[in-house]
């Protein structure tokens, strides 16, 4: 017969869930505070412990401690009120098998809740984490601490709580999202990602709140937004720190009411859609730079997942290259135990993108008939000194064979195009409409400027933020510059 342990203070709980479990044929101990769950606990192995997170003489986080070590075989299901779910969160996070709201609304799913856990080893849930994982295109590697943060990923991705992912560009963000949302009882509905920071706030609010005809020049006709159309699946609000303070205000709303307006509309409207958010800024720190709204961190924040860099996992990197040239157009190929030395000594600035970008470099510069892709073929800043790294030598352009080369030449063509049809306009007789001329001196700008732009963004791995910082402009310039609307001005 299992034994299971109930802790709380309040004696109702106790009583309820003693009468529930044992008509169930579980043999079961109560307590009211710390001093019964020491007690307990030196005097019989228990299962499965329930426990509040509050207590009035111990925390459940220390109680929780003492149990993994005292009966570390244990399950342990953590009690909490709504103020206390960021505690229960964390106890989750230290190794709580999973934690339950009160007052319990469902008792058919709290009674399926203690059952799984009774019945389950540990080891079926890591399976079904790893089945999810393959699903979702999301390799996991040994590293414990990936193994650790996909446990919880899959832990949360049941209860109807937002998410907040942070980590460096290319770390995989998105992927870690997409897992979540396949964990999840939503699993079956949409997964909508949008990145708030590759539209213009007019164009942002629109797609996500939906706008009434006429709202704005340009908005023909009513048009449902992102919150509506996942309204039962999940949005996945990417690089949330780039949208602006009006839209962060509007997003708080949502968040606190499950409300919103479209834009020009009066109309409100709710919404369920579960919200995960992800960052590659410190939102704490833009917080403290006054560059997002406190309260809608605070929101967010109850659940903070983030991802290690591809650099503090190198232990991984081998099987990741293995796991990536096996989604690859040459899946046969492999990489000699030199290079794969030399890649675990790079730093990966662009994390998983970039060693995936690698990869798709390599095996489009090898023989056709070679299965081993040798060091050389490793862009050539992996093989410099760290001294001519420091000296910010040139970052080579992970990219296709010919694509580099071939922009060049399609920049040069353009331009010598560009000369003789304004040599041309000059040595006509007749003047040509000034306005002619000018328009071509437009056009020049604009597509001068989008080469730099895309250049950039090839030797920054499509990192945008540091494109900008390289050519000295704002993000907002670089989508305006690139046609993605906004303005240039605007920030
Ligand atoms: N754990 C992973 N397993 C497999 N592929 C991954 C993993 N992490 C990232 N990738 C791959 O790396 C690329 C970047 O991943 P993703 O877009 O999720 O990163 P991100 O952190 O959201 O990036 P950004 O900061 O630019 O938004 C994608 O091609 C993705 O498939």
């Amino acid at each position: 017969m299992k034994n299971i342990l109930i802790i709380d203070d309040e004696r109702e709980i106790c009583t309820f869930l003693s009468h529930l479990l044992t008509l169930k044929t579980y043999h079961v101990t109560t307590g009211l505070n710390g001093d019964d769950f020491y007690k307990h606990i030196k005097a019989k192995l228990f299962d499965l412990a329930i426990l509040d997170v509050r207590l009035p003489d111990a925390d459940g986080m220390t109680l929780l401690r003492e149990l993994k070590r005292e009966q570390p075989s244990c399950k342990t299901l953590i009690m909490t009120g709504y103020s206390t779910v960021k505690t229960a969160v964390d106890a989750i996070k230290s190794g709580a098998n999973d934690f339950i709201e009160k007052p319990f609304d469902d008792i058919d799913k709290l009674e399926e809740q203690i059952d799984g856990l009774l019945e389950n080893g540990t080891n079926q849930m890591e399976r079904h984490v790893q089945s999810i994982a393959d699903q979702a295109g999301f390799f996991l590697g040994r590293s414990e601490a990936m193994r650790h943060l996909a446990a919880f990923a899959y832990k949360i991705a049941q209860k109807q709580l937002s998410v907040l992912i942070e980590g460096e560009t290319g770390s995989g963000k998105e992927v870690l999202a997409r897992f979540i949302h396949m964990a999840s009882h939503r699993s079956k509905e949409r997964f909508i990602g949008v990145n708030c920071g590759a539209l213009s706030e007019q164009l942002l609010e629109s797609e996500l709140f939906g706008h009434e005809k006429g709202a704005f020049t340009g908005a023909v006709e009513t048009r449902r937004g992102l919150f509506e159309l996942a309204s039962q699946g999940t949005l996945f609000l990417d690089e949330i720190a780039e949208a602006s303070p009006q839209t962060q205000v509007k997003l708080l709303r949502v968040l606190e009411a499950r409300e919103y307006y479209p834009v020009g509309s009066e109309k409100v409207k709710r919404t369920n859609a579960r919200i995960l958010a992800a960052s590659h800024k410190n939102l704490q720190e833009a917080v403290k730079e006054k560059a997002f709204r406190e309260d809608l961190l605070y929101r967010l924040n109850v659940v903070k997942l983030t991802i290690p860099p591809l650099r503090e996992r190198v232990d991984d990197l081998e099987e990741l290259t293995t796991f990536l040239v096996s989604q690859s157009e040459r899946p046969d190929m492999t990489f000699s135990s030199e290079a794969v030395s030399v890649m675990k000594k790079y730093h990966w600035p662009g994390n998983i993108r970039e060693l995936s970008n690698v990869i798709s470099r390599a095996i489009a510069l090898a023989d056709e008939e070679a299965t081993m892709i040798p060091v050389s073929l490793l862009p050539h800043t992996f093989h410099e000194s760290p001294a001519e790294k420091e000296a910010g030598a040139a970052v080579e352009i992970p990219q296709k064979k010919e694509s580099s080369s071939q922009s060049t030449a399609e920049f040069e063509r353009y331009l010598k195009e560009w000369t003789s049809h304004v040599l041309s306009l000059w040595h006509q007789e007749e003047p040509p409409p000034l306005e002619e001329v000018l328009d071509k001196v437009k056009e020049l700008e604009q597509v001068t400027g989008q080469a730099f732009v895309e250049k950039t963004l090839q030797q920054t791995y499509g990192n945008r933020r540091e494109a900008a910082r390289q050519l000295d402009i704002t993000m907002r310039k670089i989508r305006y510059i690139l046609n993605e609307k906004g303005t240039p001005s605007s920030g």
